[in-house]
C-alpha cells in the first residue's frame, strides 16, 4: 500500500472517530467514516480525487454528516489556542478571510500537534487559481478581459498578504509560513475548498465534505427520484452550500432563484444536528461520481475562485467589447448582462440593447420601445441589421486576437504532449512544437537547455493549458455565435424574399 493511500485511511478513521458519517448510523463504522455512501475515488476526467457512491443513491438522501467540532474554522482554532486568539483580537480590521488564512498557516506550523493534522495532510499543495498565474500564463489568456481579472487577483493577493503581516509576525510563525507563496497557498485553500457557514462568512473547511468535485447548476429533472420538497423542509437551516455562492450577490434574479433552490439540494450547516449536512442533488449509480454544486459561474469565474474550468458550462458568459454608445443605450441592463451564451446565442439584453442601437434615434418611439423591452423583434429588416452586425463584430474579434481556433487547438495538442511523461521529448522536438512553446521555455529560462520536468515546471505547464483551453473555448463560443447570427440572417433573408414574392 503506497503511503498517500496509507494516510489517506488513516484519515478516513480519524473522521470517524470525531463523528464524521456516510451513514445515519455513524456509531456502526469505526474504521472509515465512508463505505455506507461513498468512497474516494479518481475521476481523472472531472476534478481528480473525489467521492463516488458505494451504492445506488436517492436524490435528497443524506450522504455525508460533518459535526460542527470537526469543522475548521477561525473560531474552533482559536478556541484551541490561547496565543492565537490573544493575536487576531488585536486585528480587528483584518478581513474574515484574512483571519481564516493566518489561522490556517497558523495551524500547518503545528504539524502532528495539531488536531486536523490527519486531514491537513491531505490538502493539496498547489493550486492553479488566477491569483497563482504568472506572467506568461496571465498573457496566454489573450482576452484584455481575462488578463485584467488575473492582476486584480494577483494584486488582491497581494495587498491582502501584506495587511496580514503583521498578525504572522506577531504569532511567531516561520519565515517559510510567512511568505506570499504560503499565502497563496492559504487563500487558494480557503477560496476553493470552504463551504458556507452562517457564523462566519469566511467559511469552514469541511474534513471530506471539501472532497466533493464541481457540477454546475442544471436541469436534474431526468434523474429526479423523489420530491425535491422533502430536502426543504428536512434542512430547513440550510441557507447556502458553499461559500462562495456569497460572491454571486446582485446577480441577475433568476439565476439566484435557480441558485437557491439548488443550495437547498446540496445542503449545509444543520442547528439542529449542529452538523454539516450534504445531500445527494439527484440520483447517483453505484460507483458513479457525487457532486456537488459549488454554486453559478462562467469559466473564467470558475478559474478565479476554483483553479478549473468545464468545456460544457451553461453558466458560462462570453463578453466582448462594445461600442461606448451600445453601452450608454444599455442602461436599463447592467454591463455585465450583454454576454454571449457558450452555444453562441445572445443574451437577451444584448440582442435587446442591439435592435435598438440600429434603430434611427428617430424611430425609436413607445411601441418601438415595447417590443424592445418585451425581447421581441421590431422588424425583419432590423434583425437582419442586428445579427449581421453581430457576426461582424464577433469576426473581428477573433482576427484581433493573436492566435486562431486551429492554432490554439495544435498548442493544447502539444502541451499535452509536453506533459505526457512516457514520450520523453527531446529538447530539440519540443521546440519544434511552435512559437508559443519556444516562448514558455524561453520565459521559464528553458532555452538551450533540457527542460526538468520538476513539479515546479508541471505547474506553469497546467496553468498555461487552462489559459490556452479558456481563450480557446472563448473564441469556439464567438464562432458559434457567428454560426448562429448567420443562419438566423438567412433565415429571415429567405422569409423576407418569400413576403416579396407573395
Ligand atoms: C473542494 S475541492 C474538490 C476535491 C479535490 N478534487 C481534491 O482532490 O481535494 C475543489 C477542487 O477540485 C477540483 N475540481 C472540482 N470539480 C472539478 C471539475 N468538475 N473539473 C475539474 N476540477 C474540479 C478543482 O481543483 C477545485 O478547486
Amino acid at each position: 500500500m503506497d503511503l498517500e493511500h496509507q494516510t489517506m485511511e488513516t484519515f478516513l478513521r480519524w473522521a470517524a472517530e470525531i463523528g464524521i458519517s456516510d451513514s445515519i448510523d455513524s456509531s456502526r463504522f469505526r474504521d472509515s467514516c465512508l463505505g455506507h455512501s461513498l468512497s474516494v475515488s479518481d475521476f481523472p476526467l472531472a476534478g481528480g480525487r473525489g467521492l463516488g457512491a458505494v451504492r445506488e443513491l436517492k436524490k435528497g438522501e443524506l450522504v455525508l454528516k460533518v459535526p460542527r467540532n470537526a469543522l475548521l474554522t477561525t473560531d474552533s482554532m482559536v478556541a484551541k489556542d490561547q496565543k492565537l486568539s490573544d493575536a487576531v483580537n488585536l486585528h480587528g480590521s483584518l478581513s474574515s478571510t484574512q483571519i481564516l488564512s493566518v489561522c490556517l498557516l497558523y495551524e500547518m506550523s503545528k504539524g502532528k500537534k495539531s488536531f486536523w493534522y490527519p486531514y491537513l495532510v491531505h490538502i493539496p499543495r498547489d493550486y492553479d487559481l488566477l491569483a497563482t498565474f504568472g506572467e506568461f500564463e496571465k498573457q496566454a489568456l489573450q482576452v484584455e478581459d481575462a488578463v485584467w481579472v488575473t492582476e486584480k487577483a494577483i494584486s488582491k493577493s497581494q495587498s491582502e498578504w501584506k495587511e496580514a503581516g503583521m498578525l504572522m509576525k506577531e504569532l511567531e510563525m516561520k519565515p517559510k509560513l510567512q511568505s506570499f507563496q504560503a499565502w497563496l497557498w492559504a487563500s487558494a485553500t480557503i477560496s476553493s475548498r470552504t463551504l458556507h457557514i452562517p457564523w462566519d462568512s469566511a467559511g469552514c473547511l469541511c474534513p471530506v465534505g471539501d472532497l466533493f468535485n464541481y457540477d454546475a447548476p442544471g436541469d436534474d429533472s431526468s434523474n429526479s427520484d423523489g420530491p425535491e420538497s422533502a430536502m426543504l423542509t428536512a434542512s430547513p437551516q440550510a441557507t447556502s452550500t458553499t461559500n462562495q455562492e456569497c460572491r454571486n450577490n446582485g446577480e441577475e434574479a433568476g439565476r439566484v432563484a435557480e441558485t437557491q433552490s439548488e443550495r437547498l439540494t446540496d445542503g449545509g450547516f444543520e442547528e439542529d444536528s449542529n452538523s454539516y449536512c450534504l445531500y445527494a442533488r439527484r440520483k447517483y449509480q453505484l460507483r458513479e461520481q457525487v457532486l456537488l454544486c459549488y454554486g453559478t459561474y462562467t469559466n473564467l469565474e470558475l478559474l478565479e475562485h476554483y483553479g478549473f474550468m468545464l468545456e460544457e458550462n451553461s453558466n458560462d458568459k462570453v463578453f466582448i467589447p462594445l461600442e461606448t454608445s451600445l453601452y450608454s443605450l444599455a442602461s436599463s441592463w447592467p454591463k455585465d448582462s450583454l454576454y454571449i451564451h457558450q452555444d453562441g446565442k445572445l443574451s437577451f439584453a444584448l440582442v435587446s440593447t442591439l435592435r435598438l442601437w440600429l434603430i434611427p434615434q428617430s424611430q425609436r418611439d413607445k411601441s418601438v420601445m415595447r417590443l424592445v423591452y418585451a425581447g421581441s423583434q421590431i422588424s425583419v429588416k432590423n434583425e437582419i441589421l442586428v445579427m449581421n452586425w453581430m457576426s461582424k463584430k464577433c469576426g473581428s474579434v477573433l482576427r484581433d486576437l493573436p492566435t486562431s481556433v486551429s492554432e490554439d487547438t495544435v498548442i493544447l495538442h502539444n502541451i499535452d504532449k509536453l506533459q505526457d511523461p512516457e514520450l520523453c521529448l527531446e529538447q530539440k522536438e519540443i521546440e519544434a512544437f511552435g512559437s508559443e512553446v519556444r516562448s514558455f521555455l524561453d520565459a521559464n529560462g528553458f532555452s538551450g537547455k533540457t527542460v526538468d520536468f520538476s513539479r515546479k515546471t508541471n505547474r506553469m505547464i497546467s496553468k498555461w493549458r487552462l489559459s490556452v483551453q479558456w481563450r480557446l473555448r472563448y473564441k469556439r463560443t464567438l464562432a458559434d455565435c457567428i454560426s448562429y447570427c448567420n443562419e438566423k440572417r438567412n433565415h429571415l433573408l429567405s422569409t423576407q424574399d418569400r413576403i416579396g414574392d407573395l
